[in-house]
């Protein structure tokens, strides 16, 4: 681990801007959700004494049960951003893009409170970010969330975990900042990530596993079969239930999360929305070196048609992220596979 700078975010964000001025708005906004990350790490940090946080209210449109937090922590972080130069957002917990100021230059997309599964239970949860300059177009109030995730200008997500950190990218490395609390300030305490290119341990809902195609069943059979296997190494799991946590499990040490498509009903793109999961976490894994791909294809090169569409994810170290490639491409030996296999997990070594 690098050894804890203590630079604040501030400082670092003013370094930013000074290296690039056209970064000063984005600056702005982040300034402006990192103190809203603060109030909801309060709120977490009471866990129920704060209240039945993951009492369940309505749907949203994404067909997932809304938790009281989820909500606390789409309108905090809201009101963050009526006070930034943002023009619009779009958030998991908004059926449409939400307009703030027409005229500001930036869009962002937004998770308010991520691993929502984990409120009720008193586990890990955070928040995901992208920041992107608004788009203008005549016939098309989403246009701004219709551009690529290379257009990012800075993506980040916050961990309310034993501590609170606030994870970021602006294009010039990834960096982990923690709060200290006794100030309510964020502190640098992981400089310029670099994701080890290799690593053993890979994250994955495993009770999916029948329903996964047969390149992610293959990745991850071949994955246990460990030094029995063709890896020839053996492996260890991980499953947070909270894609921030995972990821910043990853920037640290390594590792290979997937949450690929599969074939439950809705589940074809997997669980993750574009805009506001993956995109984010693709520039921040970029940024620290590591890669980000829907099993295939580049995360940041992908478009969303809509605002919250689902995407598959595969990320972490570059090695393995590309190993999962090579099963979808064929270039995996097939060999020792039973024609049925992943059916009935025939392979037993
Ligand atoms: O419950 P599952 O299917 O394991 O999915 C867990 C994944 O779903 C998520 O909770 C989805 O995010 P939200 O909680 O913001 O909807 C991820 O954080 C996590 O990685
Ligand atoms: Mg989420
Ligand atoms: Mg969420």
């Amino acid at each position: 681990m690098t050894k804890p700078t203590g630079t604040s975010l501030d400082a670092h964000l003013d370094a930013e801007v000074a290296r690039d001025p056209t970064l000063a708005d984005t600056a702005a906004t982040i300034r402006a959700l990192a103190a809203a990350a603060i109030d909801v790490s309060e709120t977490c940090g009471r866990g129920a004494l704060a209240g039945d946080m993951g009492a369940q209210g309505e749907h949203n449109s994404d067909g997932d049960v809304q938790k009281a937090l989820d909500v606390i922590a789409h309108k905090r972080f809201m009101q963050a951003l009526e006070q930034a130069p943002v023009a619009e957002v779009a958030s998991e917990e908004a059926e449409d893009v939400v307009v703030l100021d027409p005229g500001a230059p930036l869009a962002v997309a937004i998770d308010p409170l991520d691993g929502s599964s984990n409120i009720a239970v008193g586990m890990v949860v955070g928040t995901i970010f992208g920041i992107r300059p608004k788009v203008v177009a005549e016939n098309d109030p989403n246009a701004s969330f219709k551009t690529p995730g290379t257009t990012q200008t800075a993506a980040g997500f916050v961990v309310y975990g034993p501590a609170t950190t606030f994870v970021l990218t602006l294009g010039n490395g990834t960096r982990i900042f923690t709060l200290e609390r006794s100030e309510g300030v964020f502190r640098l305490t992981h400089d310029a990530l670099q994701v080890v290119p290799s690593a053993n341990e890979y994250a994955i809902n495993a009770s999916n596993a029948r329903h996964w195609d047969g390149p992610i069943k293959a990745f991850i059979e071949d994955c246990q079969r460990g030094t029995e296997g063709p890896r020839d190494r053996d492996f260890n799991m991980r499953w947070t239930a909270a894609l921030v946590a995972d990821a910043q499990r990853v920037l640290i040490r390594g590792g290979v999360f997937l949450y690929p498509g599969d074939s439950r009903k809705g589940y074809g793109q997997g669980r993750l929305r574009l805009l506001y999961e993956t995109a984010p976490m693709a520039f921040l894994m970029e940024q620290a070196g590591a890669a980000a791909t829907d099993g295939r294809t580049r995360v940041l090169d992908l478009v969303a048609a809509k605002i919250h569409e689902r995407s598959p994810l595969v990320f972490g170290s570059a090695e393995e992220v590309a190993t999962v490639a090579t099963y979808y491409d064929g270039r995996q030996p097939a060999a020792g596979r039973s024609p049925l296999f992943g059916q009935r997990g025939l392979i037993r070594s």
